[in-house]
């Protein structure tokens, strides 16, 4: 094998076990905590023998090849594969495998940029396929354009900074996002929260209401409504489709934020009525952090997607279709890779969210079966956050055992349950999003069994 030939081999069967490990992961975690079922095994070993013969045959061609060895912070990450893992906002932005592999590929500075050619802007590269990309995203948020942004913060950004002049008015509830009011401080607007109900839902009527306020006190409609669809102290569902009613009764911009929505249930951005859909890659569209997606109307394209008008004073330079919100191109390499890596299997997750809340019930009422729990979060439940209250429980537990609240962290840790917070036992929030049935039904007694251990009464 000539030299060139040889590193070409070299660099491919590097890929191949990368890839490789990454389906193994997988396999280990869906396999928690019960086991690999055959189909499963046979998966497992199948890779495992394939890496075996690759590294064999790479010692035998290259007497100089080392296993590579991951140490230090790569090392500390291993709560997927160890663990189920119920922290609250991890679930939905959990990679794929393909994302994974996606990640190992282009995690290089500006990889995406490899064939970049005229007219030199990130949404109109061919290969990768980012341009198809653009064009599938908007029509999965049924919008007519779409970008990928670096969050949903950046995509509240863009939307802001171009359409809030200095001292216009932004209704948000009063369930909002911290990015939200920052995006608006940053284009000058002033924020005005319409309250949630006796039930924390935001209703059509209260920012109705809210509007209706502000144009008496400053005789000028809000230059835009910017509403969560889940919010994320609860995660309750608010009133989407009236808002949407209503924005558009009034003539005001309504921007979606699907941050708990897009890449996990159909959304669709036209029939809620919405000018702008934000969705959150990294929150809920198993992709890595930062990630993201804008996508609006034709008829608000021009204006949020603009591009610049800028010429250098001394050399005459202009910067062809460069967009100014996203200084001219956005979200590269491995963060927008894993994105549309994931998305076909992002696409098809969506279709079973029914089964999501299904068992997210599933889980909640077995947790109510605990003498003293409470679900803080509207119940039953549409989505698979929750808040949820232990004070009547575990807590009283944590008052005289040795190790606090930390008792109730260790039982969850043994029984290989991870992402509470450490020591919270009073009122916390979880996500059962993304687990099996076996890994739902192994949650709930797992926590029947701690409660049964201290005494608590289990109804
Ligand atoms: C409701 C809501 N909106 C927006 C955001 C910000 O999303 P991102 O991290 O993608 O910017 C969050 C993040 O936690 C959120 O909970």
């Amino acid at each position: 094998m000539d030299e060139q030939m040889n590193k070409k081999y070299l660099a491919n069967k590097l890929f191949e076990t990368q890839f490789a490990l990454e389906d193994l992961r997988e396999i280990v975690r869906q396999s928690l905590p019960t086991g690999m079922s055959n189909d499963q095994s046979e998966h497992y070993d199948e890779i495992v023998s394939g890496l075996g013969g690759l590294l064999e045959d790479l010692g035998k061609k290259n007497g100089q090849t080392q296993p590579v060895k991951i140490v230090g912070d790569l090392m500390c990450r291993t709560r997927e594969e160890e663990f189920i893992n119920i922290q609250p906002i991890q679930a939905g932005g959990r990679l794929t495998p393909e994302a994974r592999k996606a990640v190992i590929a282009y995690g290089d500075g500006y990889s995406t940029c490899d064939n970049c050619r005229k007219p030199f802007r990130l949404d109109k590269i061919e290969k990768p396929s980012i341009s198809t990309f653009h064009t599938d995203l908007a029509e999965f948020v049924g919008m007519d354009q779409a970008r990928v942004v670096p969050g949903a913060r950046r995509g509240f950004q863009a939307v802001a900074s171009s359409i809030i002049e200095k001292g216009d008015t932004v209704v948000v509830s009063t369930f909002a996002h911290y990015t939200e009011f920052l995006a608006v401080e940053g284009a000058g607007g002033i924020v005005r929260e319409a309250p949630v109900n006796e039930h924390n839902i935001l209703t059509a009527e209260s920012v109705a209401h809210k509007i209706d306020e502000v144009k008496r006190e400053t005789g000028k409609l809000p230059a835009l409504i910017m509403i969560d669809h889940f919010d994320y102290l609860f995660c309750n569902e608010h009133d989407i489709y009236g808002i949407g009613k209503v924005a558009q009764e009034y003539g005001i911009p309504f921007l979606y934020n699907g941050a708990y929505t897009v890449g996990i249930m159909p959304v669709n951005g036209q029939k809620i009525g919405a000018d702008f859909v934000v969705g959150s890659g990294h929150k809920s569209m198993a992709s890595a952090a930062p990630s993201g997606v804008l996508a609006t109307t034709e008829e608000w394209a021009d204006k949020i997607f603009r591009t610049t008008q800028m010429v250098g004073d001394v050399t005459g330079r202009k910067f062809g279709i460069k967009e100014v919100e996203f200084l001219g191109c956005t979200l590269m390499g491995a963060p927008l890779l894993s994105m549309m890596a994931s998305f076909p299997h992002v696409k098809e997750r969506t279709k079973h969210w029914d089964e999501e809340v299904k068992k997210s019930n599933y889980f909640i009422n077995e947790f109510l079966r605990i003498e003293g729990n409470e679900v803080l979060s509207e119940f039953p439940r549409k989505h698979a956050l929750s808040k949820v209250d232990t004070t009547g429980s575990f807590d009283k537990v944590a008052k005289t055992h040795k190790r606090k609240g930390y008792f109730f962290s260790d039982e969850l840790k043994k029984r290989g349950i991870a992402g509470e917070f450490p020591g919270a036992t009073r009122s916390w929030k979880m996500s059962t999003y993304g687990l099996s049935w076996d890994q739902i039904h192994y949650l709930s007694n797992s926590f029947i069994e701690i409660a049964d251990k201290y005494d608590i009464n289990i109804n």
